[in-house]
């Protein structure tokens, strides 16, 4: 699918494809129906379809509005030069891209708190509005339902040198210009730490918060490179066809635009392109069929079906989808084969864990009073859904750089108590203090840049990206903040990342699997790349929820190694069912029964507590010494 630049000359073959493509267009498709104009006009919905495959193919936010940033771009541009408020096509075309880029950030702010059909919703709405105020109050400035006629052609050259850019072979070399540039630029962004994190939102919007990275800017950022190839390809449209049409804003435009990227492939860039030059050559050739013209919506509409059923991906998807698989088929054979065998067999892949990553320093000040050697403290923390207490007024603290131990019986309240730590559910009353400053109500984003991570109880990764892609998303949070808009470097081009993931890797023994989806990964080794996902982000305090749950004995024995090993550099708190493993890791024990406290102390204190013994299980006796 969307894939990345990767490294030399062979990483710019997409864009020389496109190029070549672009080039040969005007001379091998008007053979095939395509007049000059319907090319101008294809590349101006691809123009548009750049930004839209941002937002839904790699983000996974399907918007329904995007007429509205098509319109708007369109009528700012068109109304300043009709108007001769600028005579500059290229200065108002720029004017016209910024205020649809501005209205895109105005309905990107609403939007993008919103998931799923209510996004979809907000974004339509919007859309309709826009359509509503295009018509009426605007009408003076917009012409209403006429639109704006007289629209000027641009112009290139200053005085006796300038070259009215005109219908015909010109526009046309105009539109693919700007749409190659647009792609380049495109492609970029993708490869970009920026695009690397959009795609994880798509696999897992959850996980990239709890990693550290704010989701509503990195979506509200999708949202408004979208709105402005829309503005862009707006203005442009009134400068082709020197008329600027009020159907730009209508609810059609926005279907259309997301017809033509499912029938070309959503997630390829270049599919809303090919979309639309299949719809636009379907559309006009069938109206000139002698007793289609009344019926060619109806057919257009059956073509859809069946290109949508025979072609899930849409045509550039599956190309590229057959392309990959052909080329990787080996590598993911022996993949596959390697995580039977590790099933079958319950083949160890663990070895010595070699080189930690390095401690980042504390992003937090060192707290100025209180007790600085507390890492982090609970302050009677409650939880309640309903009528069931699942967390009732549970107060510990955790040495720094210690490894504290949370045990109790299935529901004690172990989790809630995981998750309120590091602010993912919300107390419904006390407070949680990370080196003396208050986390709780910041948001699980913000406790996380500030060295709180997690890993979960049910592992929470990107099951499509590779291993090093999930550990990248991981180690990019804090070492570039909550957000950053470097849409133009590679995502893979940070030294200091990239040496923190191969830690990592050796770390966890998925070296040799740092190319493998996370989904075709052992269970074991999907638990270990839980883990690491959460230590990728250099947390000062790292919270384990049953790291060692679902692992074979020999995995827990290495995997006890390397908690131990994390424990040196940094705060480990740990929930876990093993208490072999627990009482011979952890320094300090807090014991949870039925949401509230029943005991804290070391592991001996522990082991010898009647209450525990009582109240926990039978089975404590057994860890009594003989
Ligand atoms: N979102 C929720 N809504 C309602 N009840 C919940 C919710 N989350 C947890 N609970 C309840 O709160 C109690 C404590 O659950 P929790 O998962 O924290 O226990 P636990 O000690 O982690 O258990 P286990 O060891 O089985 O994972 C349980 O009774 C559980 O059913």
């Amino acid at each position: 699918m969307m894939r990345p630049r990767s490294g030399g000359l062979r990483g710019w073959l997409p864009e020389l494809a496109v190029l070549c493509t672009l080039i040969v267009a005007p001379i091998v498709f008007p053979h095939l129906g395509f007049s000059t104009d319907l090319l101008t006009r294809v590349l101006n919905w691809g123009l548009i379809g750049l930004g839209f495959d941002i937002l839904f193919g790699l983000t996974g936010l399907l918007s329904f509005g995007q007429a509205a940033f098509f319109g708007v771009g369109g009528f700012v541009s068109a109304y300043l030069l009709v108007s001769h408020t600028i005579d500059s096509v290229w200065l108002a075309l720029t004017i016209g891209t910024v205020a649809a880029g501005l209205f895109g950030l105005l309905v990107g702010w609403f939007a993008v708190r919103r998931v799923g059909i209510y996004f979809t919703m907000i974004t339509l709405a919007f859309g309709q509005m826009a359509y509503f105020i295009e018509n009426s109050p605007l009408s003076d400035y917009t012409g209403g339902e006429n639109g704006i006629p007289g629209v000027p052609v641009p112009v290139l050259g200053f005085g006796a040198h300038a070259i009215r850019i005109s219908a015909g072979m010109p526009m046309y070399v105009l539109f693919a210009l700007i749409f190659f540039l647009g792609y380049v630029l495109a492609r970029r962004i993708v490869g970009s730490p920026v695009g690397a994190i959009l795609l994880a939102i798509k696999e897992n919007t959850g996980r990239v918060a709890m990693l550290g990275h704010n989701v509503p800017a990195y979506k509200l950022t999708a949202f408004v490179i979208a709105a402005l190839y829309a503005g862009l390809a707006g203005g442009l449209l009134g400068s082709f066809q020197s008329y600027m049409p009020p159907d730009a804003f209508s609810l059609e435009t926005s279907g259309q635009l997301v017809v033509q990227t499912i029938v070309g492939g959503a997630g390829t860039l270049i599919g809303p392109l090919v979309g639309a030059a299949v719809w636009l050559w379907l559309r006009d050739n069938l109206q000139l069929i002698p007793g289609f013209a009344i019926l060619w919506k109806l057919v257009l509409g059956i073509a859809f079906i069946i290109l949508v059923i025979g072609l899930r991906r849409g045509i550039c998807g599956e190309i590229a989808h057959w392309w990959n698989e052909r080329r990787n088929l080996a590598a993911a054979k022996a993949a596959e084969a390697k995580t039977e065998a590790i099933e079958a067999h319950n083949i160890d892949p663990i070895t010595k864990p070699v080189a930690l990553p390095r401690e980042v320093r504390l992003t937090i000040a060192e707290p100025t009073t209180g007790d600085s050697d507390i890492a982090l403290e609970a302050k009677s923390l409650a939880r309640h859904y309903g009528g069931l207490k699942a967390v009732d007024g549970v107060s510990f603290k955790v040495r720094r750089g210690s490894i504290h131990a949370v045990i109790g019986p299935n529901g004690a309240g172990k989790s809630t108590l995981f998750k309120m730590l590091l602010d993912e559910v919300s107390p419904s009353s006390g407070e949680v203090l990370l080196f003396g400053e208050k986390i709780t109500g910041v948001g699980v984003s913000r406790a996380a840049q500030l060295g709180i991570a997690k890993s979960n109880q049910l592992n929470q990764l990107f099951p499509n990206l590779s291993v090093r892609k999930n550990l990248r998303i991981a180690a990019l949070a804090r070492r570039r903040g909550p957000m950053r808009f470097d849409l133009l470097r590679g995502a893979g081009s940070i030294p200091d990342v990239e040496e923190q993931i191969v830690s990592i890797l050796g770390l966890l023994n998925l070296v040799e699997r740092a190319d493998t989806p996370a989904h075709i990964l052992a269970y074991g080794e999907k638990r270990r790349l839980e883990i690491g996902m959460a230590l990728a982000t250099s947390p000062n305090v790292l919270l384990l929820d049953e790291p060692l749950a679902g692992m074979s004995p020999a995995e827990r024995i290495a995997t006890c190694a390397f908690i131990r090993d994390i424990g040196r550099s940094r705060t480990v708190v740990i929930v876990e069912h093993d208490l072999d493993a627990i009482f011979e890791l952890a320094e300090r024990i807090t014991v949870l029964y039925e949401g509230r406290l029943l005991a804290d102390g070391t592991a001996d204190e522990i082991r010898r507590n009647p209450a525990v013994q009582d109240a926990y299980l039978g089975g404590l006796h057994a860890h009594e010494p003989a």
